[in-house]
């Protein structure tokens, strides 16, 4: 059977923060060989499946990968080896069930979703098809509106900007997806010039966006709502801001702790902050607003701003099925972020999207801050039909490389190409409604 697993080989690369991380090659008997690439994340939820990572302080310091590397090259190649890559499912679950454990520790997520992935990757190629056409199917044809993260703080630029992690555009009144990417370059080079301008340092966080030490949190959506003006777009009707405070980075003994303001806050002072913001910026998406922990923080959120804004739900989601299903019936968020290295497997990330999904909230897709070429997440999104994935700033190769995988499939797409654009959004702004 020429789709039947030959080989399985991974080895260890390094990522776009020059830690090392697991590449995987499927080989089938038909000769075709995949390849794929593990990303990995700076602000992680508690419950995310365990990246295994050697621990060895004389090489990488600690972070090695050989342990996860071993396991593909061992245990989980003389596992799969004759499966048909078409088996998507089971190839997945007799890898969950060969490590064994609730979070993937003892093999390593990073181990099994290389393999997940290269397998993805290897059946699509001996099918013939496009990634995104042979995870999604004839109905795969919508682009997704491009949250490109243009102001990096928190975590993200070692606290030396702002508090808030990730401050997005979100082009969202663009004709199509090669279209908003334009815009999104646009803002970006004239938020530099901004900076420039005010001298304020144009160094760059994980993500490619720019790391400015900001007067205060507030201060970046004011900049970029001018950068959205001078670009000559309009802020609320062409282009959204997101942002991502990534906030249980700065959640501690109960209270949330602005160091740039100095100030600590409770969770209904953070819910009224993000109030306040969400009525003088057009701010369309507020992801992880609260805390890991602070589950009643969340409701009060959703009760604030889950009619108006989309409320994605990170950290404290994990992309858990099991989580995800607890938050819908505790109705704390509206949406759920989607990284795939947060389960560890392609098929438990479908299931988390079409959860929630089922369920009337939004699924926006993520890359992770540590990334690599592999674009496996734009072909995802279409396939999925999430209408919106963030994947940093529009510059830097690692975060480009999906942006411009998703031109490639608009042009492949051609006039059966459509563009997200305000459906993208579980909540869409009102503006676009008018
Ligand atoms: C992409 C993110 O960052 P990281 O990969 O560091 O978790 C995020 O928090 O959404
Ligand atoms: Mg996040």
């Amino acid at each position: 059977m020429d789709s039947a697993i030959t080989g399985l080989h991974a080895r260890e690369i390094l990522d776009s923060r020059g830690n090392p991380t697991v590449e995987v090659e499927c080989t089938l008997m038909s000769g075709m060989v995949a390849r794929a690439a593990v990303p990995s994340g700076a602000s992680t939820g508690s419950r995310e499946a365990v990246e295994l990572r050697d621990g060895d302080k004389t090489r990488f310091r600690g972070k090695g990968v050989t342990h996860a590397v071993a396991n593909v090259n061992g245990e989980i190649a003389a596992a799969l080896m004759g499966s048909d890559v078409r088996q998507q499912a089971v190839i997945d679950h007799t890898m969950i069930a060969l490590d064994g454990t609730a979070n993937k520790g003892r093999l390593g997520a990073n181990a099994l979703l290389g393999v997940s992935l290269a397998v993805a990757r290897a059946a699509a190629m001996h099918s013939g098809l496009a990634l995104f056409q042979y995870l999604g199917g004839p109905g795969a044809t919508r682009l997704p509106v491009p949250h490109m993260n243009i102001l990096n703080g928190g975590v993200h630029a070692h606290w030396q900007g702002a508090d808030f992690q990730e401050f997005m555009i979100a082009p969202f009144g663009a004709s199509n997806f090669h279209q908003a990417l334009e815009w999104g370059s646009e803002i970006y080079q004239t938020l530099r010039d901004l900076l420039e301008d005010k001298q304020l340092s144009v160094g760059v966080g994980d993500e490619g966006g720019f790391a400015p030490h900001v007067s205060s949190n507030e201060e970046p959506f004011e900049l970029i709502t001018q950068a959205i003006q001078q670009a000559g777009l309009r802020p609320g009707t062409d282009v959204g801001i997101a942002c991502d405070p990534a906030s249980s980075e700065f959640f501690k003994d109960g209270h949330y702790r602005l160091r740039r303001e100095g100030r600590v806050l409770t969770a209904i002072e953070m819910v009224d902050y993000w109030d306040k913001l969400a009525q003088h910026y057009p701010l369309v998406l507020l992801e992880d607003g609260m805390a890991q922990d602070d589950w009643e923080g969340w409701k009060l959120l959703n009760q604030r701003l889950g009619s108006r804004i989309e409320l994605v739900g990170d950290d404290i989601f994990c992309t858990n099925p099991e989580i995800i299903a607890r938050g819908i019936k505790e109705n704390i968020a509206n949406a759920v972020l989607i990284k795939l290295n947060q389960i560890g497997t392609l098929t438990e990330t479908i299931a988390a999207t079409r959860l929630a999904r089922n369920h009337g909230w939004g699924a926006f897709v993520s890359h992770r801050s540590g990334e690599t070429v592999d674009s496996f997440i734009a072909d995802m999104t279409v396939a999925l039909d999430s209408g919106h994935l963030k994947t940093g700033a529009p510059a830097r190769g690692e975060r480009v490389e999906k942006y411009n995988q998703l031109l490639r499939i608009e042009e492949q797409l051609g006039n059966a190409a459509s563009y997200a654009g305000a459906s993208a959004y579980v909540r869409p702004p009102v503006v676009a409604m008018l």
